[in-house]
């Protein structure tokens, strides 16, 4: 059976009892509009701990642009059967208020490695993502977490906000999960048209070629702009960024003897849409 709770109070309650009983617990943060990538992770947690909480929240401190939050993709019913069909014993889906009372005034920020790339193009993105990240922390009293590498900058802040703030869980990160056509699952693909959707799929195409490139020994920058031509060849409208940077740091890094990775975010049908891949 899933429970749905909406409250930190009937939330706490269910978990002391899992824990007096020396149940361990996951959780897996979400936004909900739930699809293979989540499930995944979802799954992960059932394999790994006795219990597991997905949480589903639209969280508004992590939006800097309003449009965006208002076209967020809400489809918590669907959701529910989705965890239920998981094996997930609880879902905790609580209402802004619940998260952000009145007079709520805390802000965890990451400095370092929230500041390049998303952190640049989102600002206060990653304020948001800290903050309510470490009140779910806090809410759940979770063993481990679990996120995505999809987010990879978002895994990294997240790590490191755990390690800095001696927080008493564990982060585990899950690789990607694509499409067959490899475009990276994500909430916001509901939003393509459908010629878009047909484009989509150049993005992580074109990565994984410079990629591919840079191992060969061409040069990061010729490689980083073929891969953005191709992209703009094919019609995403924009490339915000392609970058290589050290994996953990989010530094720019050109010594290959360190774990890298490749980041991007480009813009088609209007929707932002991100990936990242080893180097
Ligand atoms: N394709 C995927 N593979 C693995 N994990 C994923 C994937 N998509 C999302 N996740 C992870 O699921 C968690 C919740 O993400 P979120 O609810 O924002 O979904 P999303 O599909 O990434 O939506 P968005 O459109 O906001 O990017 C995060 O840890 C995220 O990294
Ligand atoms: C981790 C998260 C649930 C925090 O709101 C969100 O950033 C997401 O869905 O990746
Ligand atoms: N998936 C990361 C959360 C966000 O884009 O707001």
């Amino acid at each position: 059976m899933t429970t749905i709770l909406r409250t930190v109070a009937d939330l706490r309650t269910e978990v002391r009892a899992w824990k007096a009983q020396g149940k361990t617990v996951g959780v897996v943060p979400t936004m909900g509009a739930l699809h293979d990538g989540h499930l995944s992770l979802a799954r992960r947690a059932r394999a790994e701990c006795d219990r597991v909480i997905v949480t589903i929240f639209v969280n508004p401190m992590q939006f800097n642009n309003p449009e965006d939050l208002k076209k967020y993709p809400r489809t918590e019913e669907a959701d529910a059967a989705l965890l239920r069909s998981v094996g997930v014993e609880l879902i905790f889906a609580p209402a802004p208020e619940e998260v952000y009372p009145e007079g709520f005034s805390t802000t965890v920020s990451v400095a370092g490695v929230s500041e390049p790339l998303e952190g640049k193009m989102r600002p206060g993105h990653f304020d948001g993502v800290a903050t309510v990240v470490t009140k779910l922390f806090g809410m759940t009293m979770a063993d481990r977490g679990y996120f995505g590498q999809k987010d990879w900058q978002q895994l990294q802040v997240v790590q490191k906000l755990v390690r800095d703030l001696n927080l008493p869980i564990t982060i585990v990160g899950c690789e990607t999960i694509r499409e067959p056509d490899g475009l990276a699952m994500s909430s916001r693909n509901v939003r393509l048209t459908d010629a878009g959707r047909r484009i989509a799929p150049v993005f992580y195409a074109a990565i994984t070629a410079a990629a591919e490139d840079i191992r060969a020994g061409q040069s990061d920058r010729m490689a980083i702009r073929e891969a953005a031509v191709t992209m703009r060849d094919a019609g995403f409208e924009r490339v915000e960024y392609i970058e290589l940077r050290d994996a953990e740091t989010l530094l720019p890094s050109h010594d290959p003897t360190r774990p890298r990775r490749m980041l991007a975010a480009a813009w088609l049908d209007g929707v932002r849409l991100i990936d990242n891949i080893p180097v």
